[in-house]
């Protein structure tokens, strides 16, 4: 009814002005009930394989990436490669725009407690096995939720891990992403993938949703390197959520002004993307459909049923907050997350005094020289991408590299332990 409008608008226009005037931490920053999602953002890690046949056809040995194009070399390689950009394409509109799907618009979603994990898996039909999809906060301040999504059966293994910085400027909230993902297909081949920037659009309406900008780096270990440049409504395109890949045989080749791309994709990650051979692309000769978002339904996450969860896992913790936020009931979400916070506090004080820190469950933070578990460095210095805690996909040497280096300590990146999972008692799928 009006009333309720009229109040949700006045909330928002305040809550937009203090957001628009606060310098600190977004995350102490109280958001109207209307704006908070009941999901944790341990959960996000799932949408890395929403479609996970897409996932676990880069390892299909039979399948010929289609549509095949006259004149092109097509080997091993290049034809996973194929796979593995499509997939990754495959994974945005799930990351991006899932909230905006299921609850109408952009939500901020719970911030989870150190420890905090989110299990599930996705069966499929004999020979693919099940993939697993394994989730953990490894750091409540900042922020940074590591994950590993596995099946055993088609060898295919994504691990990796997320920080999202947030800064509000000039009416827009802009998030930069530390991290990265490392996508191994059988015993060698290795994939790094850079994550991007994105904002916030639409905050003044009350509408909010993600818009990506800046570049995504893939980088294969046979040397096939792709850019995805991503643009929005009112940029070069025009539509929203655009975006143009350019997929190389190596990362010089890319530098070198006179080589072509092998192929150029491009349209929209949220909905139909075309590809033509670099050849073709100028003269948009030929296009063809390389993947279209509204026609892949996509298969959801099976998570056991709350009562079977251990008090770690996301849905059983956060159930009574969950509950209150979907009633928009403000005291109740106050005081049911103030039960939840005050827990985290006095066991963080336990441990003080215990004199014993928090250990993380299945990831371990490398220090880089000593990463010997993933190709990140191999695959970083193949595409010249710094291994610094910079934001993802920052160019090593760049003026953007020293600009966020804060210090000479030696970088460390999250990394799954699967021996850690192996010995796994509490926690089950
Ligand atoms: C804090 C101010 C506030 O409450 O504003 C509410 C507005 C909805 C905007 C702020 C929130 O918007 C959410 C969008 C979230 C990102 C969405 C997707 C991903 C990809 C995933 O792989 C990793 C996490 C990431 C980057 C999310 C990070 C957190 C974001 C930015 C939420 C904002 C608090």
């Amino acid at each position: 009814d009006s009333s309720s409008a009229d109040v949700a608008n006045f909330t928002w226009t305040k809550f937009f002005k203090n957001m628009a005037t606060f310098k600190g931490d977004l995350s102490t920053l109280t958001a109207p009930p209307f704006i908070l999602s009941p999901v944790s953002l341990t959960e996000f890690s799932q949408y890395w394989s929403e479609h996970p046949d897409l996932l676990l056809a880069t390892n299909n040995k039979e399948a010929q990436f289609e549509p095949k194009f006259e004149g092109v070399e097509y080997n091993q390689e290049l034809n996973q490669f194929l796979f593995v950009v499509r997939w990754f394409i495959s994974t945005l509109k799930s990351q991006y725009c899932s909230r905006n799907e299921s609850m109408g618009s952009e939500k901020k979603p719970l911030n989870p407690f150190l420890g905090e994990v989110f299990v599930g898996k996705w069966e499929h039909e004999e020979p693919l096995g099940t993939t697993y999809c394994l989730s953990e906060q490894v750091s409540h301040h900042p922020p940074v939720t590591a994950y590993s999504i596995f099946n055993d059966t088609n060898k295919v293994s994504l691990q990796g891990y997320n920080q999202a910085k947030l800064n509000f400027s000039s009416a827009m909230l802009s998030v930069k992403q530390f991290g990265h993902a490392l996508l191994k297909i059988g015993e060698t081949n290795e994939y790094l993938i850079t994550l991007p920037t994105l904002h916030i659009e639409g905050l003044i309406a009350a509408a909010p949703y993600v818009e990506l900008e800046g570049k995504t780096y893939i980088q294969g270990t046979a040397g096939h390197f792709a850019v995805i440049e991503y643009t929005g409504k009112g940029w070069m395109s025009g539509k929203k959520n655009s975006f143009k890949c350019k997929i190389f045989e190596s990362k010089q080749d890319h530098d070198n002004e006179g080589t072509k791309p092998l192929f150029v994709i491009s349209g929209q990650w949220s909905g139909l993307s075309t590809i033509y051979t670099g050849d073709d692309e100028k003269k948009k000769k030929n296009p063809q459909t390389f993947y279209d978002a509204d026609r892949e339904a996509k298969d959801v996450l099976s998570v056991k049923p709350i009562e079977e969860q251990s008090e770690l896992e996301s849905r059983r913790a956060w159930k009574d907050v969950a509950e209150a936020i979907k009633e928009g009931d403000f005291n109740k979400i106050h005081q049911t997350k103030t039960v939840l916070e005050e827990k985290q506090r006095s066991l963080r004080k336990q441990e003080e005094e215990a004199g014993h820190k928090w250990e993380t469950r299945w990831f371990d933070l490398v220090p880089v020289d000593e990463d010997h578990s993933s190709g990140f460095v191999k695959l970083s210095s193949l595409a010249q991408l710094s291994m610094e805690d910079v934001p993802s996909g920052t160019i090593a040497g760049s003026k953007n590299e020293s600009k966020w280096l804060v210090d000479d300590k030696v970088a460390q990146h999250w990394r799954f332990n699967r021996q850690k999972w192996d010995d796994e008692s509490e926690i089950n799928i």
